[in-house]
């Protein structure tokens, strides 16, 4: 057959072959540096003698000459801050022009395309060839999907053309390269060659997440490319590289979708810290960083109701320091984020919709009789959300008042006053108030769950289990403020938000998402009712819109084989995790100590004896902030250390002090997890133990304080 002739026919390249490129690329890159700083040179002269022009001559000029030359000025600071930008590209590409390399040769075709992989493109300033491709190019992405053999990629412009080519992968390399250096060239004919990978995890933990695209495995990598989901769910077990792989699917999805800018797309994140942490991740993949939102800020921004209320800290700590405890609020909390409350809160709803009088209604000279106002809300309207059935009649009353106006309303104008007839409206026939009406349906729930009707704290706010359905009843009968400039909504750690949570993002966003999480980091978790049922159940395509795709995620890159063990102990064999390759490390110990003193003094030991010198960053977590003030503070006497609380928005390594619940997400070269007795008991505090467990990449301590001070 000609391919397979031809396939012979090709040669691999060396060692030698490979030095030549490389060293021409960096000539190249040298070459493109100089006349970058050159054209930077001439025109920050350029800019100075415009602004000295438009000084000398500001009489004589007219205000379009004024203003030309002030454009002109904005165009040249523009340039300069574009080529700054690609210099700084140029600069990082000096140290690692690329990391891999493959040989495709077309279908069809007798010519061969050598593709270098690199963190960017870079394409040749002497003779326009491309010498290096983006790892996010379309042809790239064979790098991360085949091995040796036949392979294809596809070509889109956003999401509509489709072409696709084939072809056959002859050669595949991967390149050791430091500094500026190429140390070595492997071939290999698996996706990502293990010793590579192998040494990437061996590293230490960063105080801010890096980026791995020599390494993307290719599982990862289906992920990251996903262009067919509109809410794509990626369900993973602990380390196997969500929050990375959301990162670099961002990244992928900026360079690929034109229409995208870096403010169209926003992160749902777990908490401050956790931001700070992946802050940089985007920025190094050389795109602006991201907005980013907390559920709670959105929640303070869209809720009005003017009680004081729990916020979800408040929520965590009562979980964890009830751990085993049955009492009545742990219960409620459970059934109170349950589907089948929601349910139950829906046909609650409708119950009461239903029931409701329509009186009649005028605004300003128009009349609507209460019979006029249920025919649409019951008849018309009826399939809408409820907010949508008062929007549309409140829009049908402005119409009526704009006709007898004698001027057309502006859409500014007509929108206002829709708003204020629909929020007449709802006060006048359907809320109570959101919170007597929530409270109504606890009574009703009473007999199914007694004591179900408590929903304030011990300082009489109201519980945070109880503030979101509160916000769901809210927007069920007002609607809110949508995101409608986000296009792409990425939440990580998808097992901290609720069935009321989810409702109220999939109104507020109704963009795509990629969703990740894992349904055992959770501190209830129950078999029968993941975080997946309730995603599946709020993102089904409804009326032939949206839908889901759904992926898991079971290898595991963070730990060493030994704490991935011990950690999948901790579950009992249910989500059960393994890594990859098998990077091996201390085995877990697990310490006795009396005190909380006897711990500290443990950590301490270990800390001064230089046990720890090879680490950058040591975390300690506590079971509640309380715990890890009173680590931190005996700690300090000793040691540097930081501790992290709630209200903390920097994380800066080193030796860390946090609750367990704030260090999800994260991830440290050693960790000391503190325990209060048998964390094998309950659920909660199994896998409160497990989250806390997974965050070590090399060692880990368990120290059960029998009875903590
Ligand atoms: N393909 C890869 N190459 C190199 N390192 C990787 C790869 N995938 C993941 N990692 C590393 O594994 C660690 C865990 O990744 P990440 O934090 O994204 O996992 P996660 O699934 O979000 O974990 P968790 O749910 O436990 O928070 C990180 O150090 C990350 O850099």
């Amino acid at each position: 057959m000609a391919e397979n002739k031809n396939l012979e026919k090709y040669k691999i390249s060396t060692m030698e072959d490979e030095e030549d490129y490389f060293d021409n690329v960096e000539m190249e890159l040298d070459y493109s540096i100089s006349i970058t700083e050159g054209s930077m040179e001439l025109g920050k002269d350029n800019i100075k003698e415009q602004k000295k022009y438009m000084r000398d001559s500001h009489g004589d000029m007219d205000d379009e000459e004024f203003l030309q030359n002030m454009q002109s000025v904005n165009n040249d600071e523009a340039f300069l801050r574009r080529a700054a930008k690609r210099l700084e590209v140029y600069e990082h590409q000096k140290k690692v022009p690329y990391f891999g390399k493959f040989v495709f040769k077309y279908k069809d075709d007798e010519e061969y395309l050598p593709v270098y992989v690199g963190m960017s493109g870079y394409q040749s300033d002497m003779n326009g060839q491309q010498l290096v491709y983006d790892w996010r190019a379309p042809v790239s992405s064979m790098y991360y999907a085949y091995e040796k053999g036949p392979a294809s990629y596809n070509v889109h412009v956003d999401d509509m053309e489709d072409d696709e080519f084939s072809g056959d992968i002859v050669e595949k390399k991967q390149f050791l390269v430091s500094n500026g250096r190429l140390k070595d060239a492997v071939d290999t004919d698996s996706n990502i060659n293990d010793a590579i990978l192998l040494e990437a995890l061996g590293g230490n933990s960063g105080v801010k997440m890096k980026n791995v695209v020599a390494t993307i495995q290719k599982e990862q990598d289906a992920i990251i490319r996903n262009r067919t989901a509109y809410n794509l769910i990626v369900d993973g077990r602990a380390g196997s590289g969500k929050t990375v792989i959301a990162m670099h699917r961002l990244a992928w999805l900026l360079y690929n979708y034109k229409t995208l800018e870096s403010d169209n797309v926003m992160i749902l994140s777990p908490n401050s810290i956790f931001g700070d942490y992946i802050s940089e991740v985007l920025p190094e993949l050389e795109e602006n960083s991201v907005p980013e939102k907390e559920f709670d800020s959105l929640l303070e921004e869209l809720l009005f109701i003017e009680e004081e209320y729990e916020s979800k800290l408040d929520q965590s700590e009562f979980i964890i320091d009830s751990g085993d405890q049955d009492n009545q609020r742990m219960r409620n909390i459970k059934v109170k984020s349950s589907i089948s409350f929601y349910d139950s809160f829906n046909e609650y709803l409708d119950r009461y919709v239903s029931g409701i009088k329509f009186r009649n209604f005028h605004y300003q000279k128009v009349e609507y009789t209460g019979e006029d106002i249920a025919a649409m809300f019951n008849g018309r309207f009826a399939r809408k959300p409820v907010y949508e059935r008062f929007e549309n009649i409140a829009y049908f009353i402005v119409d009526r008042v704009e006709d007898n106006s004698p001027k057309e309303f502006p859409d500014e104008k007509k929108r206002n006053l829709a708003r204020q007839i629909q929020k007449q409206m709802v006060n006048l026939f359907a809320e109570r108030n959101l919170v007597e009406l929530y409270v109504g349906f606890l009574a009703e729930m009473e007999k199914k769950y007694p004591g179900i009707s408590e929903y304030r704290n011990e300082y009489g706010k109201i519980c945070y289990e109880d503030i979101l359905p509160i916000l769901y009843l809210q927007v069920y009968f007002y609607g809110c403020h949508s995101y409608n400039n986000i296009k792409h909504l990425v939440i990580d750690e998808m097992q901290d938000y609720n069935i009321f949570q989810y409702a109220v993002i999939d109104r507020v966003f109704g963009c795509r998402k990629t969703i990740l999480g894992d349904r055992y980091q959770v501190l209830f978790y129950d078999p029968e009712e993941t975080v997946v049922d309730v995603l599946t159940k709020i993102f089904a395509k409804r009326n032939g819109q949206g839908g889901y795709e759904l992926k898991e995620l079971f290898a595991s890159y963070r730990s060493t084989a030994e704490i991935t063990e011990f950690c999948n102990g901790i579950l009992g064999g249910e989500g059960v995790g393994g890594n990859t390759v098998e990077r091996h490390g201390r085995v877990p110990e697990e310490i006795q100590c009396e005190s909380l003193d006897e711990a500290v003094e443990f950590i301490n030991d270990k800390l001064s004896y230089g046990d720890m010198d090879a680490y950058d960053n040591i975390a300690i977590l506590t079971n509640d902030e309380a715990d890890a003030y009173e680590v931190y503070k005996q700690l300090s006497e000793y040691t540097e250390v930081t501790l992290i609380t709630n209200q903390s928005v920097v994380y800066a390594g080193g030796v860390v002090v946090l609750p367990k619940f704030l260090a999800k997400g994260m991830e440290f070269d050693a960790v000391y997890v503190m325990t209060d007795g048998a964390y094998d008991g309950s659920m909660v505090t199994r896998h409160a133990h497990y989250i806390a467990c997974t965050r070590a990449l090399h060692e880990l301590y368990v120290l059960d304080v029998v009875q903590p001070q």
